[in-house]
């Protein structure tokens, strides 16, 4: 194995520039910023996973938002989409708190590691195949180091299903072929693993009420069951 950590990971992880686009966009962003955000200094760099090394919950999302997990350097954290997701995790034990503003915040994961399959803000939020691509060995390398004690992941949306399965498959755990296709509370059992699918939180899905913060809470209380956490 590449790690031998989780903290080796996430500290290789954050230097990483494979994809021009990428960089050139999440520092661009850096130095434009949103009005309300104008005196922070944005984080500007790959985001790492955020949660214990030995959680047996992963969440995987999509990739860091531009004013969100670019500028705070924690996934899901400072943007309308972790408002819900926090939120959801909270009410169903294992989050802390049900906000995430910055690092530093107090906010603590029970158990649960938050695992994005591009590392890197893309531009309109939408990585291209050739970037889930050259990021998928960051997702591989993360996954390895939680196999020992991952019972369970929720899949935020179709691009994370589609990023994971190949990536679980090579790990050896038993993907079907063909692959089963995404859904909101689409279950898969892959040996000892279980997967979940649940609508993206992003602020579209929940403001045209495709998504509310119940259906999450109900995916994320059959994960936390399968993954002994409740
Ligand atoms: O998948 C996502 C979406 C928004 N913010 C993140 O950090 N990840």
């Amino acid at each position: 194995m590449r790690f031998r950590s989780l903290a080796e990971l996430d500290a290789e992880v954050v230097g990483c520039r494979a994809c021009p686009r990428l960089v050139a966009w999440r520092e661009e962003i850096a130095v434009v910023k949103r009005a309300a955000f104008a005196g922070e200094t944005y984080w500007a760099r790959p985001v790492p996973g955020f949660g214990p090394p030995d959680a047996s919950l992963a969440i995987v999302g999509l990739a860091p938002s531009a004013h969100g997990a670019n500028r705070t350097g924690r996934l899901f954290t400072g943007d309308p989409s972790g408002d819900v997701l926090f939120k959801a995790l909270h009410r169903v034990g294992v989050a802390s708190q049900p906000t995430s503003t910055h690092i530093g915040d107090g906010l603590e994961l029970r158990g649960t590691r938050m695992v994005s399959p591009v590392r890197c803000a893309p531009p309109a939020n939408k990585p291209t195949p050739e970037e889930r691509e050259t990021c998928r060995s960051w997702l591989a390398a993360e996954l390895e180091l939680l196999k020992p004690t991952l019972k369970a992941v929720v899949v935020l949306g179709a691009f994370g299903w589609q990023a994971l399965l190949p990536v679980l498959a090579e790990a050896g755990w038993p993907v079907p072929a063909p692959r089963p296709k995404f859904g909101h509370g689409a279950e898969l059992e892959l040996g000892d693993l279980r997967l979940f699918g649940c609508y993206h939180v992003s602020q579209r899905n929940v403001q045209t009420g495709r998504l509310t913060l119940d259906m999450v809470c109900d995916v994320l209380a059959s994960a936390t069951s399968a993954a002994g956490l409740n």
